[in-house]
């Protein structure tokens, strides 16, 4: 789990001033001076690489570059406005370009990165769009909220996920629980085709490869990493109808032990935006001893 040092002068400054501060490694680093939380975002991909509730809560693979060459594999990564596998590249390209500030606020722990069409993404898409991600710090939790603005006339569609890494102290000893999960679809990807079945329990284990969604199901969801005594929720607050659960046990290569993805999803079927509207997926990650 390897992040790029900021320089201690950077995050002494970022401390102190508790507000959004952009490093020379095109990042964003958010501190909240009450609660002692942070969160570094990174523009190449709009990616949320950590969220410090003190205690580090995103996971990133072993195997991830910050390079800004390939999507950085971890933290909370954007894939729109495909989730796939489908017509363009796996998972959409919003992880894989560079984003712009937006919006940041001098007193507040938040900021907004925008992604906007261009020569390149319509090559891939060619649809008008914006694509806006905010950040917030707020009390005991992070939020965040993208937006999908439909900058042209006439109407696109798109699937999306926030593929989301949580960093756990032994996959095996993790539970992922959700309050009603018992008796909800579950459609398992591990298995050609595709298996929709009931879930048995409203606790999953993660002893073998999972990949899978759970739709139409807004949770709260919860991670209970329970070796290192950690429970962390996430709440979709609007927009996000679905929940995909990917564990690729085995896969040393990634440092598959250290992390589960818990993903917000609008993935079960597209999303359609008509000209000039837009659509939003606000969701809220905490994360206490438990
Ligand atoms: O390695 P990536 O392209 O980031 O994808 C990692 C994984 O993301 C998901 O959650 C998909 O369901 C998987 O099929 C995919 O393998």
């Amino acid at each position: 789990f390897l992040l790029p040092a900021t320089s201690s002068r950077e995050s002494a400054t970022a401390l102190m001033a508790g507000k959004a501060t952009l490093d020379t490694l095109k990042r964003v680093v958010l501190t909240d001076d009450v609660t002692g939380h942070s969160a570094t975002v990174h523009l190449h991909g709009g990616c949320v690489t950590s969220y410090k509730a003190p205690h580090e809560v995103l996971g990133i693979r072993k195997d991830a570059a910050f390079t800004g060459e390939k999507p950085i594999a971890g933290g909370l990564q954007i894939c729109w406005p495909q989730f796939g596998p489908g017509a363009i590249q796996q998972h959409g390209f919003a992880r894989n370009l560079p984003w712009e500030v937006s919006a940041q606020s001098d007193s507040e722990p938040e900021v907004t990165l925008v992604l906007k069409e261009s020569a390149e993404t319509r090559k891939i898409w060619d649809q008008a769009f914006e694509l806006l991600l905010t950040v917030r710090l707020e009390g005991d939790y992070l939020l965040t909220r993208l937006t999908a603005k439909n900058t042209g006339s006439t109407p696109w569609e798109f699937t999306s996920a926030l593929h989301s890494y949580y960093s756990v102290s032994d996959v095996a000893k993790t539970t992922i629980i959700g309050n009603d999960l018992a008796g909800r679809t579950f459609v398992d990807k591990t298995q050609n085709p595709h298996v929709s079945t009931p879930l048995q329990s409203s606790e999953v284990g993660v002893t073998k490869f999972l990949e899978g969604v759970v739709p139409d199901y807004k949770g709260p969801m919860a991670l209970h990493d329970k070796a290192g005594r950690v429970r962390t929720t996430v709440e979709h607050v609007r927009g996000w109808s679905d929940y995909v659960l990917w564990a690729p046990v085995g896969n040393d290569g990634m440092g598959y032990k250290k992390f589960v993805c818990l993903e917000s999803g609008a993935v079960s079927r597209p999303v359609s935006v008509a000209g000039g509207s837009e659509w939003v997926g606000e969701m809220k990650i905490s994360s206490r001893a438990g």
